[in-house]
C-alpha cells in the first residue's frame, strides 16, 4: 500500500484546544512536505480561513473547506460541492424553538456557501429533531467546535475524493488525521486513517492508529507515524 498525500483536519487536530496552531504539528507537515507528501487541509472551516491556513502553513494540496462543501488551491481557485439548500428554513424554524440559537461568526459576511455553521449552544439533536420533522435535505454533525448543517452529499469524504481528482491520485492513497465526527466521512474513503487521543470513541474506534498525544502534539506523533509506516523515514 503506497500513501501519497495526507489530509489533515484543523481544528482540535494541528491546533491546541483553543484553535491556536500548534508549533509540532506546523513543524510535522512541514517535514512531510519537505519528503515530497502533499498536504491537504480539510476542515469545516470557511473558505478564506483555509485558503489563508494553507499559505500560512504552506500546504501544497489543495484544501477542502466547509467540510467538503469547497475544494480551493494556493491561486485561489475554487470548487463548489454545494449550496445552501434548505439551510435557511431550518435557521429560522430553529430561532423559533431555540433563543439561544446563534450562528457561528463565519456566517457574519457571507463568507459561506456550502451550508450553515451554529454555535453549540444548542444540541446536534434539537437540530436533526426539527430536519426530520420539516422533511428538509440536509444533515447536522457536531465537529466538536461547531455544528455544521449540510446537503447530505457534503462532506469530508466527497470532498477528498475532488481533491485527489486534483492531485491525480486515489483517495486510498491518501492518510487522514482527524479528531471530530466530521472526519469519520473522510475516514471511509481514505486508506489509513489517524485519530488524535482526545477524538471522541466513535471516531478512534474507526482508526487505524490513535496517538497517544491530544491535538496538535498528536497530530505531530501521527504524521511521525505515517512518515515511518509508508517508508518516507
Ligand atoms: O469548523 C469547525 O467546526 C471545525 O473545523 P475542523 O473540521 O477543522 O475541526
Ligand atoms: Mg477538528
Amino acid at each position: 500500500m503506497k500513501i501519497r498525500a495526507i489530509s489533515v483536519d484543523i481544528d482540535g487536530t494541528i491546533t491546541y484546544p483553543d484553535r491556536r496552531l500548534h508549533e509540532k504539528a506546523l513543524e510535522a507537515v512541514r517535514k512531510a512536505e519537505s519528503l515530497g507528501l502533499p498536504v491537504m487541509l480539510v476542515t469545516g472551516n470557511s473558505a478564506c480561513f483555509a485558503y489563508a491556513a494553507s499559505i500560512l502553513i504552506g500546504t501544497s494540496g489543495p484544501f477542502i473547506a466547509e467540510d467538503g462543501g469547497v475544494i480551493g488551491d494556493k491561486r485561489n481557485n475554487r470548487i463548489f460541492l454545494g449550496d445552501m439548500g434548505d439551510s435557511m428554513i431550518l435557521w429560522s424554524e430553529l430561532k423559533k424553538r431555540y433563543h439561544q440559537a446563534e450562528m457561528s461568526n463565519t456566517m457574519k459576511f457571507g463568507e459561506r456557501r456550502a451550508g450553515l455553521v451554529i454555535k453549540r449552544t444548542v444540541p446536534v439533536e434539537a437540530v436533526r429533531e426539527i430536519i426530520r420533522e420539516l422533511g428538509l435535505n440536509l444533515v447536522a454533525v457536531d465537529s466538536g467546535y461547531a455544528i455544521h448543517v449540510k446537503q447530505p452529499h457534503v462532506n469530508k469524504g466527497e470532498g477528498i475524493r475532488k481533491a485527489c481528482e486534483l492531485l491525480g491520485i486515489r483517495p486510498e492513497e491518501v492518510a487522514h488525521i482527524g479528531d471530530g465526527e466530521n472526519d469519520l466521512d473522510a475516514f471511509r474513503v481514505v486508506g489509513y486513517r489517524v485519530a488524535v487521543a482526545q477524538a471522541p470513541e466513535s471516531v478512534k474506534k474507526e482508526a487505524d492508529y490513535v496517538t497517544s498525544k491530544p491535538y496538535g502534539e498528536g497530530t505531530a506523533e501521527g504524521i511521525l507515524h505515517i512518515l515511518k509506516k509508508f517508508g518516507y523515514i
